[in-house]
């Protein structure tokens, strides 16, 4: 207990211990019992005990996995009513990016590392991607590859602008696409692995778009390539809960935090400098759309996520002096092998007519060949399901959590290989990431 006291000398007040006031009698626990604070009401007893929530139990499986307790909403649910995306403009072609690496970081003498990435560019299933990292630029920030150079700093300031650079150029595609005025969006959800900004992404768009000052904002930090879907479950709770808002998303992801010189110790680090690419990502979500007006695209009739169990330690990622050092584990795609096809079922199990797996279209996080091979085997997908995916880690790697927006928005287009799957009713996007999560969104094609 502490009572506030007037020092006389100083002439100030302070709050000591009542011990160490001569004459303050010691509180016992009969005293507090007998003069409750109204402020702090002893504990009543349970009336009611919540039962425990399926999405909660650990589970050594999913092949158990039983859907979780939202049912899809069957009034006005939420629609994509567009879609846009952007990529800086440097191009990196893969055939030589093993060489310009090396060259670039000065460590071309590490002859075995060079030929490993090399290997593992060979096998990325990557013909392009696109990165802020460009020769001019490095040679101006030599802390990006020095060994032991602190860089969080400068890594942080420059995301600080590029992210949110990023975000506005797809933003600007799908308001576009949308035809209605920025100022009618009322929610803005922002997800991104890139650097910590304060104030973040979110209020730079706001600015930067013209959105209005009252835009409800929700900031998604350091979530992994699963969050494209969690902005989308994010923003249909919005859209269904008030129907005449209209909610931004942007995902906008570099993959500049994880860059620095090759080093033996890290050869994960070989993986996800071949892999992950840059570009942002944005949809806009609404339910009950204006005629004449808007134009849905899919209507999102569920959405859910699970762990998979005892798995923090496959996807890590450790914010150093240095940058993000972000580990991967060989067994990730065994892991989303053994796991995908119970989420997956329990995700189609929402649709009328509970289909098969190659009944539906799909929109799969291209994390890496190995990733989306694991996919298709697990599920026995045809071949063509995946042509999306692959064809967005063709030419855009692993661009974290806008991957799977970009493969949604290629499903919708008629001139790639993904329109084999245009006659799909449903649909299902997941992705995967740190936890290891797997989150996704049952889809239904708007006509
Ligand atoms: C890396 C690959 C492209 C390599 O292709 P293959 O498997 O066909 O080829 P391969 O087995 O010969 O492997 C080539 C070389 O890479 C090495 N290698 C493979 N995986 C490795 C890993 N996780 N860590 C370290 N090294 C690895 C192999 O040992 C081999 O080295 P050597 O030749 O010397 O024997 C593929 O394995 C892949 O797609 N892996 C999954 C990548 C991944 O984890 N993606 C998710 C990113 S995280 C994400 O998407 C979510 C998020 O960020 O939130």
């Amino acid at each position: 207990m502490f009572l506030e006291v007037e020092i006389a000398a100083q002439g100030r007040r302070e709050w000591v211990p009542s011990e160490s006031v001569p004459g303050t009698p010691t509180p016992s626990c009969e005293t507090w019992i007998e003069q409750p604070s109204p402020r702090l009401p002893l504990p009543q007893a349970p009336t009611w005990v919540e039962p425990p929530s399926p999405r909660l139990t650990p589970r050594s499986s999913s092949a158990g996995y039983t859907p979780n307790a939202f049912p899809p909403v069957k009034k006005s649910p939420a629609c994509i009513l567009a879609m846009g995306r952007a990529n800086p403009p440097n191009k990196i072609d893969q055939a030589t990016y093993t060489d310009w690496y090396f060259n670039v970081t000065n460590s071309s003498d590490k002859v075995e590392l060079k030929q490993k990435m090399q290997r593992i560019c060979d096998r990325s299933g990557i013909q392009n991607r696109y990165s802020i990292l460009t020769e001019e630029f490095l040679k101006q920030h030599p802390e990006f590859y020095t060994p032991g150079e602190p860089s969080l700093e400068q890594r942080n300031a420059i995301f600080a602008e590029e992210v949110p650079k990023l975000a506005h150029e797809a933003a600007v595609e799908a308001i576009r696409e949308w035809g209605r005025a920025a100022s009618d969006i009322t929610h803005l959800v922002v997800a991104t692995l890139t650097g910590v900004a304060i104030p973040g992404a979110d209020v730079m768009l706001t600015k930067s778009l013209g959105l209005r000052p009252d835009v409800n904002r929700v900031m998604l930090y350091m979530l992994g390539c699963y969050a494209g879907v969690t902005a989308l479950r994010v923003a249909k709770d919005l859209a269904e809960n008030n129907p005449s808002s209209r909610i931004l998303i942007c995902c906008s992801e570099l993959a500049a935090p994880t860059f620095r010189a090759p080093n033996e110790k890290f050869p994960y680090d070989l993986v996800g400098t071949a892999l992950f690419g840059d570009g942002a990502s944005a949809v806009i979500v609404g339910a009950q759309p204006q005629p004449q007006i808007e134009r849905p695209l899919y209507q999102i009739e569920w959405v859910g996520e699970v762990l998979a169990p005892d798995s923090e330690k496959i996807i890590e990622g450790t914010l150093k002096l240095e940058g993000l050092q972000f580990y991967l584990d060989r067994t990730l795609p065994s892991l989303v092998s053994k796991h995908v096809g119970g989420f997956c079922r329990a995700a189609l199990d929402n649709a009328p007519e509970k289909p098969g797996f190659n009944d539906v279209f799909w929109a799969v996080h291209s994390g890496g060949p190995a990733i989306l091979n694991a996919v298709e085997a697990a599920l026995e997908l045809h071949p063509e399901k995946l042509s999306a995916s692959r064809h967005i880690l063709k030419h855009f790697g692993n661009i974290s959590a806008s991957t799977v927006l970009f493969v949604l928005d290629e499903l919708r287009k008629d001139d790639t290989p993904a329109d084999k799957q245009s006659d799909c009713e449903w649909g299902i996007a997941v992705a995967f990431g740190p936890g290891v999560t797997i989150e996704g969104a049952l889809l239904k094609r708007c006509k």
